[in-house]
């Protein structure tokens, strides 16, 4: 994050001064945004930066307990500087949050500087080889160059120019969050890599007398925890694919001054970082779940692919917060809309009239057609923003203001901006197959992946659907019917489709994945590999067991 905020937030002087060091790691940074107090509220942040023109220098303090930067990745032992995200004091006036890059440590002993103190935040649930650290500053003197200055500027007498957008301030978070969608899509393939591959090798219980153990893989309702998953892997490889082009045209535009669709961006970014990392969190615990005891075993990747997965669901925007970011977006589009407003590409919809097209229940409907199902998420869709948009309206007719409104009608904002989410992802995924130039063999798989994708998402909230008549009940138990006739055919190409990923085992760190499928052996091995298998009595048993034993037999 270091490195994409200075390449988005330099002028061409900073960028020459600070790209170099960076590419050729003579400085390693970290972005330091998040305090003890706050990582949510950014305007709450209480970190100061107080211009002195006197010296042209910022004078950076860490005043109170809460204000103490903590979390930032690699800031407790690694980084030797830092981006640091302060309120910008001149001539006696806050402007906000700017960004400042802090020496943190000396590049000759890589001891702390003075005014800083700075150290490492102590173990956590995962990301153990990450030095996640805290900072203190202490009154501590940066040069005037060194805020980014590419938005807003501070001249040499303190005079304060104020940037185009004062969210701009916020784009390296909108780029991580896409960084997020991917890395979502590539944590669930590792998760159904390794869940799908074991179960192809594990044998377990004889269905009938005499007959060899099946392939767990076989069992109808271990394809229906695994293959909807796998088909939502590749749901979400093509999703990221979508986002990461709608984030690139549309920072083109921002370095153009064109800051026409920064609000979609963050709309769609924010949802989409939030839906595929908890559904991805949800599904590496299936995964793991699926492989019974060996699951369990640090041997297997799961404990580890889930405690560095499951923070995604928090930093870089807490996933319900980052819904209702996308959600307040949604309302106003709605708004706009009703105002006879033209709507950007991602959210159109909501200006179309879909009740008129579908009512729920009308016999002769084509339920596995998949262009008409998507056509249902996008009424779900509508028909949730729109409720959630009437909520608002009624809070204000109420008498309250628009906080007030949007934080009464916030359950209803999450489940709306999540709709919209699911309703991108599903188009999007039937829509990026229709491009793929590929064989009709190949075609045929995938297309059956989109359906048990679609459908398993109808059956998952079948409540949204059957509520809003947009489905009938029937419809719905057909709906899910379709998903389960559909795990056998997949069953066919399922080890084929996670191959696929091409996952090296070193990559995969797995040994119940391991591409030769050589499982068992392959455990024994790493299990007699244990530190504590390195002598056959343990140390311990001297200093405890023994003596307790020995004492005990003694009364015999
Ligand atoms: C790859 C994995 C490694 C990653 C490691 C993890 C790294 C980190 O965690 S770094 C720290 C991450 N921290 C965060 O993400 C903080 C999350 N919080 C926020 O972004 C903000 O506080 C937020 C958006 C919740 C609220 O911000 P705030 O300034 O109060 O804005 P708010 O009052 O809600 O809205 C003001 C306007 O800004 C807009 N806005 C907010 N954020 C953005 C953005 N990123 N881009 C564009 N517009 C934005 C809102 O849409 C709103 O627009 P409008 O007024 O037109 O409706
Ligand atoms: C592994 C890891 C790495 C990190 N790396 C970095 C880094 O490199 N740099 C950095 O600056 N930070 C980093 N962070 C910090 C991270 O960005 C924050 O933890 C994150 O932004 C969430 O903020 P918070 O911890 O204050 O949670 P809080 O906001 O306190 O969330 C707690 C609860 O409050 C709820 N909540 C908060 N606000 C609202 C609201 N307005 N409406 C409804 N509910 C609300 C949330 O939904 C959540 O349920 C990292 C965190 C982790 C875990």
């Amino acid at each position: 994050m270091f490195i994409p905020t200075l390449e988005r937030q330099c002028t061409s002087e900073q960028r020459e001064k600070f790209l170099p060091l960076c590419y050729d790691y003579r400085i390693i940074g970290t972005y330091a945004q998040t305090e003890l107090g706050h990582g949510t509220f950014l305007r709450g942040l209480e970190t100061t930066a107080h211009y002195d023109p006197n010296t042209q220098e910022f004078i950076l303090n860490s005043p109170t307990i809460s204000s103490i930067k903590w979390w930032p990745g690699a800031l407790g032992k690694t980084s030797t500087h830092a981006v640091v995200l302060a309120q910008l004091y001149t001539l006696g006036k806050c402007h906000g949050i700017h960004p400042f890059v802090v020496q943190l440590r000396s590049l000759d002993d890589h001891k702390p500087l003075r005014g800083i103190t700075v150290g490492d935040i102590g173990p956590k649930m995962g990301f153990g080889p990450n030095d996640n650290g805290y900072l203190k500053l202490h009154k501590h003197r940066i040069p005037r160059t060194n805020m980014l200055m590419k938005y807003s500027q501070v001249s040499p007498d303190g005079t304060y120019t104020k940037p185009p957008r004062s969210t701009l301030t916020y784009g390296t978070m909108t780029f991580v969050r896409v960084l997020i969608v991917h890395g979502s899509a590539i944590a669930l393939a590792k998760a159904s890599t390794i869940a799908i591959r074991y179960s192809a090798v594990r044998r377990q219980s004889e269905l009938r007398p005499g007959e060899p153990e099946p392939q767990i893989l076989s069992y109808p309702t271990q394809q229906h925890k695994l293959f909807p998953l796998l088909a939502t892997a590749y749901a979400f490889h093509f999703v990221q694919l979508a986002m990461m082009k709608i984030y690139t045209d549309v920072n083109d535009q921002i370095n153009n001054s064109n800051f026409s669709r920064i609000q979609e961006l963050h709309a769609l970014s924010s949802g989409l970082k939030a839906f595929t990392s908890w559904v991805t969190n949800a599904g590496l615990e299936v995964c793991r779940m699926s492989c019974g005891g060996h699951g369990y075993s640090q041997a297997s990747g799961f404990p580890r692919l889930y405690a560095d997965f499951t923070p995604s669901c928090t930093y870089e925007g807490e996933n319900t917060v980052l819904m209702l970011q996308s959600a307040r977006y949604l309302v106003k589009c709605v708004r706009d809309a009703r105002s006879g407003k033209t709507l950007p590409g991602t959210v159109s919809y909501l200006s179309e009239d879909v009740s008129a097209v579908h009512s729920g229940g009308s016999s002769g409907r084509d339920l596995s057609n998949l262009d008409f199902l998507i056509s249902l998420y996008k009424q779900r869709a509508s028909n949730q923003v729109h409720f959630a948009s009437d909520k608002v309206d009624r809070g204000i007719s109420a008498g309250m203001d628009l906080v007030g409104a949007l934080n009464s009608a916030s359950v209803h904002l999450v489940s709306a901006a999540k709709a919209h989410s699911h309703y991108f992802i599903a188009k999007t995924f039937v829509e990026s197959l229709k491009l793929l130039k590929a064989s009709s063999e190949l075609q045929n798989v995938l297309h059956q992946l989109a359906s048990v994708y679609v459908f398993e998402g109808i059956a998952q909230s079948s409540g949204d659907f059957i509520e809003d008549y947009i489905l009938s009940g029937s419809e719905a138990k057909t709906i899910r019917q379709l998903a389960v006739d559909l795990l056998p055919l997949i069953r066919v190409n399922a080890v084929s489709l996670v191959d696929a990923f091409s996952f090296r085992d070193e990559v995969l760190q797995s040994v119940l994945g391991r591409y030769d499928g050589n499982v068992y052996e392959n455990l024994f091995k790493w299990a007699q590999n244990s530190p504590l298998n390195k002598t056959d009595v343990h140390p311990s048993y001297h200093k405890y067991l023994g003596p307790l034993l020995k004492r005990n037999q003694s009364k015999l």
